[in-house]
């Protein structure tokens, strides 16, 4: 299992630091949740951020970016470090233009789903892609509670892309935490995203590794 913990639940005051701390306690890669405000009811940050932190550290930088009209800013994102792009399927109504395009920036591209959206959507861009990011919470805020019925989402996902892409990567987001990271381990999933499980904790390590 690929662990990335999702900067949302850090110290904004002091993100080169937590950048620091989370890859010292053996992160495999660093997620990044870009929010406008208008996608989801929150605002984070933008490209400048994932620039700015690039230097501190060699890990994947994983950018899900939540936010309306990501076709405008994807190149940004990439000039600015990112290693992989994840797009909502539900922000664009051209999806394999979109992928196409961050797949031309040299970024690997994912797309995630909402908990309201089904698995099927996914079916005909799955050969197009690297990663799915399952969302197990609606997307906006850290802290929420895990949505039980991901895992099945995760199991039906993992059989569409044993089909048509075995080597896809299936990443969870939202609630994830030692309580369920063997159900989605089991259930297919190889990247899991943890925010306030790894930075609520007072050992990084310790909470990464028992993610592992
Ligand atoms: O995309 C996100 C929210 O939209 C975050 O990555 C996610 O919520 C992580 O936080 P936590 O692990 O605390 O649930
Ligand atoms: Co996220």
């Amino acid at each position: 299992m690929l662990v990335a913990p999702s900067l949302l639940s850090a110290d904004f005051a002091n993100l080169q630091k937590e950048v620091e701390a989370v890859d010292n306690a053996g992160a495999d890669w660093i997620h990044f949740d870009v929010m406008d405000g208008h996608f989801v009811p929150n605002i984070t940050f933008g490209p400048m951020v994932v620039k700015s932190l690039r230097k501190y550290s060699d890990k994947v930088f994983d950018v899900h970016l939540m936010i309306e009209n990501p076709e405008k800013f994807v190149e940004e994102f990439a000039n600015a470090g990112a290693d992989f792009i994840t797009v909502h399927q539900e922000a664009t109504v051209h999806i394999h233009r979109l992928i196409t395009l961050i797949k031309s920036l040299g970024c690997k591209a994912g797309v995630s789903i909402n908990p309201g959206t089904p698995v099927n959507v996914l079916e005909e861009i799955l050969p197009y892609i690297d990663m799915v990011l399952i969302m197990s919470v609606n997307p906006g805020f850290g802290g929420q509670k895990f949505i039980e019925t991901s895992v099945d989402k995760i199991k039906k996902l993992r059989g569409l892309a044993d089909k048509a892409k075995p080597e896809l990567l299936i990443q969870v987001d939202g609630g994830v935490s030692d309580k369920n990271i063997n159900m989605l381990e089991e259930a297919g999933c190889n990247v899991a995203v943890a925010g306030s499980y790894i930075f609520g904790s007072d050992d990084y390590k310790k909470a990464i590794d028992s993610l592992k």
